[in-house]
């Protein structure tokens, strides 16, 4: 099923939670609603789903206004961060529920319904655990569960709320691969909230970044990292430094215009001997993270803090570094934005000034 969310607003007594919002999924697209707390993911998606209704705009479902209809009327399934399963049920009612719970005119058999359930405990990879309680169960088992649950009554759009937000990080890392799965299989136009951007980019096909109630920007992964609109898209999608002071880098551009300047700290080269390229920084932190090593720095030009990250293999050819010691950074691949929120601004735009050695 296809979503198109029309200029869709929500406002909670004063405060506007979503503002003014256009967004058009296709059918079987799998979107990650990306975005800080209070960015409105949340409401973004009770709107959709009908728990919420806006102040402004529509909904349709392949094209028919759904404004309107309950939550009942769209054919939409949940999961949430806190497992909502019913504690006195086992894992095969929980998932037997919808079903069980229809007009009986239009409740399947119990066959069909024992059928459908040890479908989905397989397709969850949980047979073993369809006579256990909810207790029973580890809770990476329970979100899987959870989906079970959703896709028993055949939804053609399913709404994730932070659905790994409560698991441990090896377990999260699990079920992502799981999901896409799984979505891969089942090709139901999914939609999740997150305010992780290594799962937004990891899982989705599209991904939507939020920001204060409005959509920032709109595209593939690689859109979103790669192109980044503005300054908040690409600060949020990865680690960054952030340079306000002048000269901004290698001593030959200034800071006009309100202009910021931003770096990812794998893309800060560090050496032992001076360039002519060089900023002379003093090394104020070493600490290494798996296969990467992240050292700290303060320029000696502008007294700015940014971090420099490195392959453990890199770190090796720089030889060993020590705090206090004076490194030369080569910012390699610079970015500026008008601002902390604004657009970017083209590299040659960027006022060129001589430095006070004239380079
Ligand atoms: N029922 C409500 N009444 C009043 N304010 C609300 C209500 N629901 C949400 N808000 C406010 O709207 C804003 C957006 O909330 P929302 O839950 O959509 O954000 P979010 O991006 O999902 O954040 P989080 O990641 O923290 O869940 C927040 O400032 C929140 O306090």
């Amino acid at each position: 099923m296809s979503i198109h969310v029309d200029g869709v607003s929500k406002v909670f007594g004063t405060f506007s939670a979503v503002k003014n919002i256009h967004l058009k999924i296709p059918t079987g697209d799998f979107v990650a609603l990306l975005g800080p707390s209070g960015s409105g993911k949340t409401t973004l998606l009770r709107l959709i789903a009908g728990l919420e209704h806006p102040n402004t705009g529509k909904i349709l479902f392949n094209g028919v206004d759904f404004t309107n209809k309950t939550v009942k009327d769209r054919k939409v399934g949940f999961v949430f961060q806190h497992y909502a399963l019913f504690k006195h049920m086992t894992v095969f009612d929980n998932i037997a529920f919808g079903l069980n719970v229809r007009p009986r005119k239009l409740r399947p058999s119990k066959q069909e319904i024992k059928e459908k359930v040890m479908e989905l405990l397989q397709l969850v990879k949980l047979e073993e655990t369809a006579n256990r309680y909810p207790s029973q169960l580890s809770g990476g088992q329970k979100q899987r569960i959870a989906l079970a649950r959703a896709l028993a009554v055949e939804p053609e759009v399913l709404l994730l709320d932070e659905p790994f937000g409560a698991l441990d990080a090896k377990v999260r890392q699990e079920l992502r691969q799981w999901l896409r799965e799984i979505h891969q299989k089942l090709k139901i136009t999914t939609i999740f909230v997150t305010h992780d951007q290594e799962e937004a980019l990891e899982m989705a096909d599209t991904v939507v970044v939020m920001n204060q109630g409005k959509i920032e920007q709109i595209g593939s992964p690689r859109e979103v990292y790669e192109q980044p609109k503005n300054a908040f898209v690409y600060s949020f999608l990865g680690r960054v430094n952030e340079f306000h002071s002048q000269p901004i880098v290698n001593g030959s551009y200034t800071n006009q215009n309100n202009t910021v300047a931003y770096i990812r700290p794998n893309e800060v080269g560090l050496s032992k001997s001076n360039s002519e390229k060089g900023i002379a920084a003093k090394v104020t932190h070493i600490h290494t993270i798996g296969a990467a090593v992240r050292i700290q720095l303060i320029r000696l030009d502008t007294n700015e803090f940014f971090e420099a990250e490195m392959t453990a293999e890199q770190y090796k050819k720089l030889g060993a570094v020590e705090n206090g010691e004076i490194l030369f950074a080569d910012f390699k691949n610079i970015v500026y934005f008008e601002g902390n929120e604004g657009s970017i601004v083209p590299f040659d735009k960027v006022s060129k000034i001589k430095t006070a050695s004239g380079s």
